[in-house]
């Protein structure tokens, strides 16, 4: 198996319920009208057998679940076609701290290194009333059914697929009950389910884990694009938002590159598709528990990045979503990988966007929130970025609506120059 594995979050009936209240107020306002996605990057994904790291002072919660496999390139499926797009289904374990908030990404409570072992596949056709059952140190701990999932693998498959084009090798967690069982170091934790081999791990103190411990990445060597919301205070302010006092996190799946000199989809009927341009940070070396004061080792190389929104999107759950910034293209990156020797100073370069030729962007990576030490160790401390890996640092203050037949130009000073032009759904056909 290979490729991104999405999740969902709040597809089982308990957690609507349990957290109903919550989303008639602010910030959310509403019950959620799409699926709330999330991705587990490449650092969470582990087999059965390996360890499950326990981060000393955190509550861990299992999440045992059911993840579909695609088996065929999936893009706009109904839902009447999607099982023919699954290979078939794996136990897995989306593993969490407890959830705090569906408002911005869970990066730091879904993302940590072995918070997702997977299974093998089972070239099952149907899931949709399987009963999920956990077991801790060999006895039952909790059971639930698939049954009382609000969408099912079908209807999330085709849900994901109307924005992302999904790959042989990816994968979609279906879900998980509200109510879930806490791990404790020493633990082994094993989940079942009829028509598979069980999947169980032990869990084991983050600290007797070695500091630079690297998780063999089982399903292929995609790397994981972060990107930064709101790391510029004057973007915020153009947002209406206060600069954020921790690094808002979110992750962008490779469905969403793009290279240079290509064309990006505006969706129809939408008001917003802003720009964003960006200097990305390259990883080098894999990087566990990294200080600030070293982490410039870690870097490679820069290169650049177009990190459209469609803000129509936006819904106030795992902010920004998938259906905002992993859509299918919307994020154009290189053309080239700038050796970090080239680049004297990284927080002092200017970041400019021409529309049609036209100077509508521009900025200095001197004015970023949290630099680019401070973003690699704040990562590290809870995850581990691989080689490859890249941070995308934010946008600058300049955004504005681009139409099919604009050509963009993104440049960081001294690191690339990125064209790309924007089509429309019936053109991009
Ligand atoms: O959730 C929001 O409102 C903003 C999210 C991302 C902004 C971004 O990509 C950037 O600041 O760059
Ligand atoms: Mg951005």
């Amino acid at each position: 198996m290979k490729g991104t594995v999405f999740a969902v979050a709040l597809n089982h009936r308990s957690q609507l319920d349990a957290w109903r209240d919550a989303f008639t107020q602010a910030p959310y306002n509403a019950p959620p009208k799409t699926p709330v996605w999330f991705i587990k990057p490449r650092n969470t994904v582990i087999r059965a057998g390996e360890p499950i790291p326990y981060p000393s002072g955190e509550t861990v919660l299992s999440g045992a679940t059911v993840a579909l496999v695609v088996g065929k390139t999936a893009s706009r499926v109904a839902v009447d076609d999607a099982m023919e797009y699954i290979a078939g289904f794996a136990l897995a374990n989306e593993v969490s701290l407890p959830e705090e908030s569906f408002y911005r990404p869970a990066i730091k409570a879904k993302c940590r290194d072995g918070f997702c072992p997977l299974g093998d596949l089972v070239a099952l056709k149907n899931v949709d009333n399987l009963t999920v059952i956990t077991e801790i140190n060999g006895r039952e701990a909790d059971h639930w059914n698939t049954a009382d999932l609000q969408r099912s693998a079908a209807e999330l498959l085709s849900a994901l697929s109307e924005f992302a084009t999904l790959n042989p090798g990816d994968a979609i967690l279906i879900g998980t009950p509200q109510s879930r069982v806490a791990l404790r170091p020493g633990d082994r934790v094993r989940i079942m389910a009829e028509g598979f081999p069980a999947l169980e791990n032990p869990v084991v103190s983050e600290d007797t884990l070695t500091k630079n411990q690297t998780f063999v990445w089982p399903l292929s060597p995609n790397n994981t694009l972060f990107a930064l919301g709101l790391n510029y205070a004057d973007h915020a302010s153009e947002l209406d938002f206060k600069p954020p006092t921790e690094p808002l996190v979110f992750i962008k799946a490779p469905n969403t590159f793009n290279s240079d000199g290509q064309t990006s989809v505006r969706p129809n009927n939408v008001e917003y598709m802003h720009y964003e341009a960006e200097l990305v940070v390259v990883i080098g070396k894999t990087a566990r528990k990294v200080s600030e004061a070293d982490a410039m080792e870690y870097v490679a190389g820069y290169t650049v990045c177009n990190d459209y929104a469609i803000r129509d999107y936006l819904e106030n759950y795992y902010r920004p979503n998938l259906r905002v910034k992993s859509r299918d293209g919307l994020t154009p990156i290189g053309p080239t990988i700038v050796d970090k020797s080239a680049i004297a100073d990284p927080h002092n370069l200017t970041l400019r966007t021409w529309i049609n030729g036209e100077l509508r962007q521009e900025g200095s990576t001197a004015d970023l929130i949290f630099s680019i030490p401070f973003l690699i160790a704040y990562l590290s401390e809870f995850m581990t970025l691989q080689p490859g890996d890249m941070i995308a640092t934010g946008t600058p203050k300049g955004l504005a609506n681009v139409v099919p037949g604009d050509e963009v130009v993104v440049e960081v000073e001294g690191v690339g120059r990125l064209v790309n032009r924007i089509v429309s759904e019936e053109t991009a056909k």
